[in-house]
């Protein structure tokens, strides 16, 4: 079933905070930022779960200020025709910045030390004394000549795998499915583990950097932690379910993990013994938020008014230099002739076509045409009705 609508005044709606910066690149006089509305245009999101949401007809755009998807029913929206944005590597610095941060305070147990000391508030003028008899059971490991396994070379994963050589570390590296673009921006001296099983033999500490997937969630159970070094440190500032909980709690008591610092808490994980949480503040940083929001409103801004996407995670991406003519933006099956279907409906109202792209992405594809000559407002109830009978159509607009 697909809908063709004439845009006016486009409603954006908020389910998190989204940093300012985001909100300002929405003009005022074409977009309402309006986080009461019941059926908007777009929504901007950060970790709000929407998978228990109705969406509205009108809805065409998701945008995910941030990295991960897993909040956002993905599915859902493809069949339903709406695109889902993220900003790929906006946050990236931050989480880098994080992870190193908790790599060195985990290994000289800063931590558990910090806390044991403000322990000694009652202590009066022995807290020196109490200070030199206690700190040896605090002393730890230099990162410097360790080896940092590093699954994931994504955004976050290559920037930390850089900056670990950078200090001296020894670095493995796990990606099978490596982008061109991050292989070219990785330190040469990033050994390449051909598989996960040969990073896990050989790291002293260990950070994830994968998305939560099918094929992720639990990677880290009581097989693989067989496979570690015994004392092994792992960093999870992904997602909690890439860990199976009950393992990990098992792995920490025999002491073949040493350490799990992780940014996603739950009931269990604050009980666990040698566990360090942080509240999901991996990209919680001014900077980060500001350049999360910006590129999910500047992403969603230009879909609703020229129909053109960048960095969709559903959508192939697609852009058409916009010049102000008509537009009909449709988003349909991958199949044979849907182009053809398209451009004959078009022309049999005697409507020429300027330029046109066509973009798949697995089973669905999405084509902009704009139309040369002006298109009346009566015909555009007659057009939408031929573009719906097309077999296969998902959505259809015009801008
Ligand atoms: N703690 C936070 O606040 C925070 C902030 C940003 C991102 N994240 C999480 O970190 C994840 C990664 O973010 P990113 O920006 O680096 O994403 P990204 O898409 O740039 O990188 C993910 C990488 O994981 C790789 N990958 C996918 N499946 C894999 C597998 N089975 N084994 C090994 N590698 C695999 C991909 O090829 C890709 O290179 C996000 O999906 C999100 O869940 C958390
Ligand atoms: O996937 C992400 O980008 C992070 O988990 C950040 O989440 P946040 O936007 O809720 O801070």
């Amino acid at each position: 079933m697909s809908t063709i609508t004439l845009d006016t005044v486009k409603k954006i709606k908020t389910l998190n905070n989204i940093a300012e910066g985001g909100l300002n690149v929405f003009q005022k006089d074409t977009f309402m930022v309006d986080n009461d509305c019941e059926n908007p245009d777009a929504i901007m999101v950060r970790s709000f779960n929407m998978h228990s949401m109705e969406f509205g007809h009108q809805l065409k755009a998701i945008a995910r200020a941030g990295a991960g998807v897993n909040n956002i029913p993905v599915d859902k929206c493809t069949e339903q025709g709406i695109v889902v944005f993220n900003t790929p590597g906006a946050n990236a610095n931050a989480v880098k910045e994080m992870v190193l941060t908790s790599l060195m305070a985990s290994s000289r147990n800063l931590f558990a030390g910090v806390s044991w000391t403000k322990t000694l508030e009652a202590e009066g003028e022995q807290v020196p004394q109490l200070v030199e008899a206690g700190k040896k059971q605090f002393a730890g490991k230099e990162i410097k000549g360790k080896t940092l396994g590093v699954i994931g070379l994504g955004a976050i994963g290559a920037l930390v795998a850089n900056d670990a050589i950078a200090l001296d570390m020894d670095v493995i590296g796990f990606d099978p499915f490596i982008s061109v673009d991050t292989a070219w921006n990785l330190s040469r001296n990033v050994q390449r583990a051909l598989t996960i099983e040969e990073l896990f033999a050989s790291a002293d500490y260990i950070t994830v950097h994968t998305p939560l997937t099918d094929d992720t969630r639990g990677m880290f159970n009581q097989a693989t932690f067989s496979m570690m070094k015994p004392g092994v440190h792992i960093l999870n500032f992904s997602r909690g379910e890439l860990v199976n909980e009950t393992d990990m709690e098992a792995a920490l008591e025999s002491g073949i993990v040493g350490q799990y610092i992780t940014d996603f808490p739950n009931e269990n994980v604050l009980k666990m013994k040698n566990t360090v949480c942080t509240p999901h503040i991996g990209a919680s940083t001014k900077e980060s938020e500001e350049n999360c929001a910006i590129m999910a409103g500047r992403q969603i801004r230009d879909f609703l008014q020229t129909g053109n996407i960048k960095n969709s995670v559903n959508f192939p991406n697609a852009c058409l230099p916009y010049t102000g003519k008509q537009r009909v933006a449709a988003f349909h099956q991958n199949v044979p002739g849907m182009v053809g279907k398209l451009t004959s409906a078009i022309s049999s109202y005697d409507l020429n076509i300027a330029d046109m792209v066509n973009r798949s992405r697995g089973d669905y594809a999405y084509t902009m045409i704009d139309i040369d000559t002006n298109v009346t407002n009566n015909i555009i109830p007659h057009l939408e009705g031929k573009i719906n009978l097309i077999e296969g159509m998902i959505t259809a607009r015009f801008i």
